[in-house]
């Protein structure tokens, strides 16, 4: 994965210093890394809706006035949605693979979804390349993957790598 993340952000962006919005367009298997990234790790691993009035869903009857809770983090490791969850796997999200039906959505859905999706998803791709563009990284190994959950999720104990400058891509 990181061999072809960075190979993507070579062709794309190369050594220069501003990215554009079309460079932001063109670094699709970046878009498909981060998106895969909120999958196994969404921020926001949840939010809830209150039903305004009853109503059936799935063959349930739901009362007006019950609170349904909706947890992207459990759906994104479900295999019943998706093949071998807990495997990372960017290529889910291939601009051909077929679209999760409303079972994947770290933003959320719908009229309230997060009204900083784009905004998000282009920061994130800017540090990203960036990032790539001009560093490797290596893993520390022996860390916890465990998740510090305060709402939203964050990793426990950090994320400790190895940092050194690409020999090649020295600004
Ligand atoms: C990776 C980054 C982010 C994630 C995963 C995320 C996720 C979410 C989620 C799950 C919701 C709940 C929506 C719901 O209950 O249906 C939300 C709401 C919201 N987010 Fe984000 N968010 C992110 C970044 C941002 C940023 C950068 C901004 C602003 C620039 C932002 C602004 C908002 C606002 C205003 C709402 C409330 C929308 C409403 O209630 O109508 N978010 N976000």
């Amino acid at each position: 994965m990181f061999p072809r993340v960075q190979k993507e952000v070579d062709a794309v962006i190369g050594m220069k210093q501003q990215i554009s919005y079309d460079d932001l367009g063109e670094l699709t298997y970046l878009s498909q890394v981060l998106k895969e990234t909120l999958r196994l790790y969404p921020s926001a691993p949840g939010t809830h809706r209150e039903v305004v009035e009853d109503m059936t869903a799935g063959g349930y009857n739901v009362p007006g006035g019950a609170i349904l809770q909706f947890d992207s983090y459990v759906c994104g490791r479900m295999d019943k949605f998706f093949e071998d969850p807990l495997r990372f796997d960017p290529d889910r999200f291939h601009p051909d693979a077929p679209k999760p039906y409303y079972t994947y959505y770290p933003f959320s859905l719908g009229p309230r979804a997060c009204l900083g999706q784009k905004f998000a998803q282009m920061e994130a791709k800017v540090v990203m390349a960036k990032l790539l563009q001009r560093f490797e990284f290596s893993l520390v190994p022996g860390q916890s993957f465990d998740i510090l959950d305060t709402g939203t999720l964050r990793p426990k104990s950090g994320v400790v790598c190895s940092v050194t400058h690409r020999e090649n891509h020295k600004m």
